[in-house]
């Protein structure tokens, strides 16, 4: 049996799935946490991937890897490879004011939609440079090199050979907002115009080329069987892998409920959303990704089990206990800022108290529901009429959510067996590496189960109406 390695390195934490590269079949797995903040020291990750493949059962008998991870984090590299400064993830919203100087120095939204499939906002590495080299000069004239999350994990499994042997693939490297999906270029121009100069940027990789061989013995990998080397895939950003992993079909809409709120499908042609909602990204597989993503998502449910002192299922048993409508309890959940619509400086908001909702399961059955009017915002945002609406992410494992969303959303809802989708679509692009074939390899899959609800009139109404207020 031939063995294939994913990992999924993202916000929270990275996790390791060992499969049977010809059946897709579980072997084994593991995972390890992230520390929590916005910006971290990229050994963090490290020490977790390490931490992730030794409770994984090792990847010494692995034929191949691939590292899929947070999107558009940036991190920047010295002409030695060094670190130059902690990097600064996709939540980090500092960048936001750069974000607005950028789009109006090349013209306005269209321009950068036009340019780059999406109108840049904080979450976005362009404009982390241009803060950079504005509050930070000398970490920024320091730069020799900027790379992402899964390029920089791919390149320290190869042993961190130089930094001109740093890869990418087309789906991170279309969160940059200085790489074009619909030429499958970069733009150097963006690069200068947020930075000042052009730092190395990684090659981008076709989808299933070989980025690079990890050595036997190498740290995190461990003694490869037979001394033979393990390869390494292209890898690519979380949202893309988890479109490979969950077998995202034409017609598909996927909801991630993770430390973000996702919602995606996979089209065949590039897109430009002047208005900033819908990011137009490229997928892992050649095609494209149209991608709505909210700043608050799982970390909401977090939130509120630990102001009414529950555990998750706790959370879900209040919530289910409460009336659809939660007695008109209304929590807009901006407690990040929020990046869709662009509100980096927003707070949450609870409307519409009273003695006749102040209970614990109106606030849980609040906080579902508020979590979830935003992802149905994305929905509607994303102009599609989708065949099927899957369900994944840590959010997706409560039982409230799972009942909840087809009301808020106003049609059913596809919950495929829980599991780490991020990683098996990473272990799925590293079987496709070594089966050389023009598509990923088919992997069977359980049968989603299905979940309906009569739609709950006011809801969304309602938090639209005091959404628009903040
Ligand atoms: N049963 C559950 N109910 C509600 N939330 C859950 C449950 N299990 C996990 N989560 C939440 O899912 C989140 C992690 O999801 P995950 O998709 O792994 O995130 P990420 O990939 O961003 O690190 C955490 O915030 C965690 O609290
Ligand atoms: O910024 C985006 C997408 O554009 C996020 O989806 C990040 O990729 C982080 O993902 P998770 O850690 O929530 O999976």
């Amino acid at each position: 049996m031939t063995l294939v390695a994913g990992v999924d390195s993202s916000t929270q934490s990275c996790k390791v799935v060992v499969r049977d590269a010809e059946t897709g079949r579980l072997v084994r797995e593991g995972r390890a946490p992230h520390p929590a903040g916005t910006e971290i020291h990229p050994d963090h990750w490290w020490n977790a991937l390490q931490e992730a493949v030794a409770a994984a059962g090792g990847i010494g008998d692995v034929a191949a890897l691939s590292v899929a991870a947070q999107q558009h984090g940036m991190v920047c590299l010295d002409e030695h490879g060094e670190v130059v400064r902690d990097a600064l993830l996709w939540n980090d919203t500092r960048s936001a004011r750069a974000a607005d100087d950028l789009v109006t120095e090349l013209g306005g939204p269209a321009a950068w939609a036009e340019a780059t499939g999406s109108v840049p906002v904080a979450s976005f590495t362009v404009t982390k440079l241009r803060w950079l080299a504005e509050h930070e000069p000398e970490n920024a004239a320091r730069t020799a090199a900027v790379c992402l999350p899964h390029d920089w994990l791919t390149w320290r499994l190869a042993g961190s050979p130089g930094i001109g042997a740093l890869t990418t693939d087309r789906g991170d490297a279309s969160g940059t907002g200085y790489w074009s999906p619909a030429t499958g270029s970069y733009r150097p121009d963006l690069l200068k115009l947020a930075m000042g100069h052009t730092p190395l940027v990684p090659r981008v990789l076709d989808p299933a080329a070989q980025a690079g061989e990890a050595h036997a013995g190498a740290p995190g990998v461990g003694p490869v069987a037979g001394g033979a080397l393990l390869r390494l895939a292209p890898g690519t950003g979380d949202n893309m892998a988890a479109a490979l992993g969950a077998g995202l079909l034409p017609g598909d809409v996927v909801v991630s409920i993770g430390t973000s709120g996702t919602v995606f499908a996979c089209a065949d042609a590039p897109s430009a959303d002047a208005s900033g909602a819908v990011a137009g990204f490229a997928d892992a597989t050649g095609r494209f990704l149209p991608l709505v993503c909210t700043l608050n998502a799982a970390r909401v449910l977090d939130a509120a089990a630990r102001i009414l002192e529950v555990t998750p299922a706790g959370l879900s048993d209040l919530a289910l206990q409460a009336p659809p409508g939660a007695g008109g309890l209304t929590l807009v959940p901006y407690l990040e800022g929020e990046r869709t619509p662009n509100k980096p400086d927003a707070s949450g908001s609870l409307h519409g108290l009273r003695l006749s909702n102040s209970t614990p399961a109106h606030l849980a059955r609040a906080a579902v529901e508020g979590m979830l009017c935003g992802l149905a915002d994305g929905l509607d945002a994303l102009g599609l009429d989708p065949a099927r609406v899957l369900l994944i992410g840590g959010g997706a494992r409560s039982e409230a959510v799972r009942r909840i969303a087809p009301s808020v959303f106003g049609r059913p809802v596809l919950v495929p067996e829980p599991g780490e989708y991020v990683a098996d679509g990473a272990a799925r692009q590293a079987a496709w590496l070594l089966a050389g074939t023009p598509e990923p390899p088919r992997w069977r899959s359980g049968d989603p189960e299905t979940f309906e609800a009569e739609p709950v009139p006011g809801v969304r109404a309602r938090y639209a109406e005091i959404a628009a207020t903040i």
